[in-house]
């Protein structure tokens, strides 16, 4: 899927290939609000998980991320783990167009639910699911996932669950 943006570059979004994994690294380290997991997860993620992942590549750098998976014990639900926009590439609505590509994914038919956790300070991908909902003419339900207490050292912030859903699909 190619995007048009203001700059007029195509940006190509498509699934990762583990020769993604250590750019997608560098990518979530360089936004400064995800959590920055081991090179050798993001390997492991292109791999094995990229039927529910997706880049976004514009002149040859990856840009854009979306890790999911749909969890064993809830196969209606997709649970994003990641989205990461480059600065670059912020405020043009790439993260959507990130999620709704992998949404209409066929790993992903069928699928009822989104869910995500987003930290309390990171407004802007609130803004992101809950504006995800609005297209989808359908709810966004928060509530706690992970109490900052659960995570070491006491420097994380709690995650809340975004749920997203259900998603009306034509009969
Ligand atoms: C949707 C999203 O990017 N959540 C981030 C969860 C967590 N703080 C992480 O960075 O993996």
């Amino acid at each position: 899927m190619n995007l048009e943006t203001g700059l007029m570059n195509k940006v190509v979004l498509r699934q990762p290939q583990v020769a993604d994994g250590t750019s997608i690294w560098r990518l979530v380290r360089d936004t400064g609000v995800l959590d920055v997991n081991s090179p050798y997860s993001y390997l492991m993620l292109c791999k094995f998980f990229s039927d529910t992942c997706v880049v976004a590549e514009q002149d040859g750098q990856i840009v854009g991320y979306v890790s999911a998976f749909r969890p064993p014990a809830d196969q209606q639900t997709l649970f994003v783990w990641q989205v990461a926009v480059a600065e670059s590439q912020r405020g043009n609505g790439l993260g959507k167009a990130l999620l709704k590509a992998l949404i209409r994914r066929e790993a992903c038919k069928n699928v009822c639910y989104l869910e995500a956790t987003v930290s309390p300070s990171n407004l802007s991908s609130q803004a992101l699911f809950r504006g995800f909902a609005r297209d989808f003419s359908t709810d966004c339900e928060v509530s706690e996932c992970f109490p900052a207490h659960l995570f070491p050292g006491g420097t994380h912030e709690s995650e809340m669950t975004f749920r997203i859903g259900p998603f009306h699909y034509q009969t």
